[in-house]
C-alpha cells in the first residue's frame, strides 16, 4: 500500500545542499508494522514527512494506494492524508477548543468514515470513559498522547504514520501508550510506519530498518 522508490531528498543550507535521503525503496504491505530506526538527524522524519506527502522527494516516487502522491496538487495530497492516512507526532496537536468525543468525531467526519460503534470503542480502550466531555487540557500527558493516538485511527485509516509518539512520556507511560498504540492498529486494520530510536519500541513491530547515510537497511533485531 506504501511503496518508495529510489527516493532522494537534499535541503538547501547556507553551507550548501545537505543531502539526506540518498535512493531510499521501501514497501510496506496492508496491516503491516515497520519501525524506521537510525541515528538522530539520519533523516527518520523527513521519510516520514515524504511518505505523508507533507513533502515532495526530488528525485523518486512516493506511491500511496498506487498513485504517485509527487504527480498529485497539494489540495489532492491533503484529500488523501485525510481519508487515508493518521498523523501521531510527539505533539498532540489536539484541537482544544474541541472536548474528546468532538476530537475523535471530528476526525472521522473529515475522512467521511463516521461509525459511532468505532467511535465508542475507542473511547472506551483509550481508558477515556466518563471523561468524553473533558477538554484536552483536563488530561494528563499520557491521557492526551493516547487520545491524540484515538484521532488519528478515528476513520480506521489504511496507513498511520507516527514519529516518536511515546517520546514525551515517561518509561511506564510510553509502555502502556505504546502497548495500546499497536492494539488499536491491529483493531483498525491499518498498516504503521513508526519512527523511534528505541529497540524496545521496535521490537514488537513486524519489520525494523535502519536509516543509515542516506540508505536504508535491515535492523539488528
Ligand atoms: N527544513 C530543513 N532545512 C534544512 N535542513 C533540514 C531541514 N529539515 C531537516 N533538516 C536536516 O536534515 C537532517 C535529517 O533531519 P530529520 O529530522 O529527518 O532527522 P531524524 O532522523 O528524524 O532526526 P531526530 O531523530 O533527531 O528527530 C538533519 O541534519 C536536519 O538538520
Amino acid at each position: 500500500m506504501l511503496d518508495i522508490r529510489q527516493v532522494y531528498k537534499a535541503y538547501a543550507t547556507p553551507q550548501g545542499p545537505l543531502r539526506v535521503l540518498a535512493g531510499v525503496d521501501l514497501r510496506l504491505a496492508a496491516g503491516e508494522s515497520l519501525a524506521l530506526m537510525g541515528e538522530s538527524g539520519s533523516g527518520k522524519s523527513t521519510l516520514l514527512h515524504l511518505a505523508a506527502g507533507l513533502d515532495l522527494p526530488d528525485h523518486g516516487e512516493v506511491r500511496l494506494d498506487g498513485r504517485a502522491i509527487s504527480s498529485l496538487s497539494e489540495p489532492r495530497r491533503a484529500r488523501l492524508r485525510r481519508e487515508r492516512l493518521g498523523l501521531v507526532f510527539q505533539q498532540f496537536h489536539l484541537v482544544p477548543s474541541l472536548d474528546v468525543l468532538d476530537n475523535l468525531r471530528l476526525q472521522a467526519r473529515l475522512a467521511g468514515r463516521e461509525s459511532p460503534d468505532w467511535t465508542a470503542r475507542l473511547v472506551a480502550r483509550l481508558g477515556l470513559a466518563g471523561r468524553e466531555r473533558h477538554y484536552p487540557e483536563q488530561l494528563s500527558g499520557g491521557q492526551q498522547q493516547r487520545l491524540a493516538i484515538g484521532r488519528a485511527l478515528a476513520p480506521r485509516p489504511a496507513l498511520l504514520l507516527a514519529d516518536e509518539p511515546t517520546g514525551n512520556l515517561d518509561e511506564t507511560t510510553a509502555g502502556e501508550v505504546l502497548r495500546l498504540l499497536l492494539e488499536l492498529v491491529r483493531e483498525a486494520g491499518s498498516a504503521l510506519l513508526m519512527v523511534t530510536h528505541s529497540p524496545v519500541v521496535a521490537a514488537p513491530l513486524d519489520r525494523r530498518l535502519r536509516l543509515s547515510h542516506g540508505r536504508l537497511g535491515e535492523a539488528p533485531p
